[in-house]
């Protein structure tokens, strides 16, 4: 039973409240991927889990049981870095198992598993080299051969294929993958790219200025955004959010325009408690036409970005600047065009907490048919 559970956890240096009150419980071998912004504690949970940072307050549990003082030796974790940390001096084989020779594993032990981890990694052919006679995308195999081979419960990975370019990141990808599905650690992943918290996590704690915005599944994170911040996160180009909104008998007041809800939306608004509706529609839900349609409203084209595969046209709708997003650039600068927004993939926050309202159940089941694959996900977010 390898979980980790974050108890009301408050860290802080001096003054500085870096995580002020953190409730997380990460589940015996599933990949957790912690995802925010720069600065905002991602680290900092993953060195307190590894005992390399001491818990300000609250508790921090490892297989039920309080580990605040236990030190980062009698944890049982695997840790890679960003920068790999290998030791210079030592050949491939020694980096691999020094923390086995140090710990008095038996020699035929040690000798066991260095075979079936580098094997597996297709190592074997690097042992007698220096990591600086290494390429980037070895040196990063042999910092996960050095924490597999430890054969820890945990596995702690701290942005670990920041350093590889593109091709190479998803082949590190899929070897970590590997290494999951033969060993089963529970792996806490750090990182702030959200392609990568898609790809890996079973689930991805979402986290702003130390605070959680989110625990859920990359799909739910991105189907159900659970505020505001989720919203804008997830997604590139993120979630437009119109905060000029006003609600009316089942109509969203833009401006001079409105947009028609569903029966089953104008039924859930009804029903919920807010102080002023804000309205959330993802650049993907928004499909432009040269005339009017039925239920769609007027904008007007201010400039497009070529993305490779589509191009963001960012629009002026009664002020407000929205981007859509087209698979061909046939909108010119300063042209009227109409803006058709799927109103089942609304989102709906209030201002006043940020918050998501929910959805209609109709709306839930549907975005459940409809939500599709990780492939489909990571379409929309390339
Ligand atoms: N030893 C320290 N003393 C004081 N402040 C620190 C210390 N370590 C980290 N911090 C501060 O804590 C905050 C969180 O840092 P942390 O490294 O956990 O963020 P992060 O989300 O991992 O960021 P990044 O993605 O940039 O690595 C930052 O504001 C950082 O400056």
């Amino acid at each position: 039973m390898a979980n980790i559970k974050f108890v009301n956890v408050k860290k802080s240096y001096g003054n500085h409240v870096i995580i002020n009150n953190l409730n997380l419980e990460i589940h015996s071998g599933e990949r957790l991927v912690l995802l925010g912004p720069s600065g905002c504690g991602k680290s900092t949970i993953l060195r307190m889990i590894a005992g390399l940072e001491e818990v300000t307050d609250g508790d921090l549990y490892m297989r039920n049981e309080r580990v605040n003082d236990i030190p980062p030796g009698k944890r049982n974790v695997g840790m890679v870095f960003q920068n790999y940390a290998l030791y210079p001096h030592m050949t491939v084989k020694e980096n691999i198992t020094y923390a086995l020779k140090v710990k008095k594993v038996p020699k035929h032990e040690i000798e066991k598993r260095l075979d079936a981890t580098a094997e597996f990694l297709q190592l074997k052919q690097y042992y007698d080299r220096k990591p600086s006679e290494l390429s980037g995308g070895q040196r990063q195999r042999v910092a996960l051969a050095r924490s597999t081979v430890k054969n820890s419960d945990y596995f702690l990975l701290d942005e670990p294929l920041s350093n590889l370019d593109a091709q190479l990141r998803i082949s590190a990808r899929e070897a970590l993958m590997d290494i999951h599905h033969e060993y089963k650690q529970t792996m806490v992943y750090v990182t702030h790219d959200q392609i990568e918290a898609m790809t890996f996590g079973t689930r991805i704690a979402l986290l702003n200025k130390g605070e959680l915005q989110m625990l859920d599944t990359p799909e739910n994170v991105y189907h159900r955004p659970a505020n505001i911040f989720t919203a804008t996160f997830i997604g590139n180009p993120p979630t437009n959010i119109l905060e000029n909104v006003h609600y009316t008998n089942g109509l969203l007041t833009i401006g001079k325009q409105s947009l028609q809800l569903s029966d089953d939306w104008k039924n859930y608004v009804e029903k919920s408690t807010y102080h002023q509706i804000v309205l959330g529609i993802r650049p993907e839900h928004i499909h432009l036409t040269k005339s009017p349609q039925a239920g769609s409203i007027r904008a007007k084209v201010k400039h497009s970005e070529n993305q490779g595969s589509n191009f963001a046209i960012h629009l002026d709708v009664e002020g407000e600047n929205i981007i859509a997003i087209e698979a061909f650039n046939i909108f010119k600068a300063g042209e009227e065009v109409f803006v058709n927004i799927t109103m089942d993939e609304i989102h709906l926050f209030d201002k006043a907490t940020e918050n998501n309202l929910g959805y209609p159940e109709n709306i839930i089941r549907k975005k459940k048919v409809a939500s599709g694959t990780d492939e489909h996900l990571l379409e929309v977010l390339q």
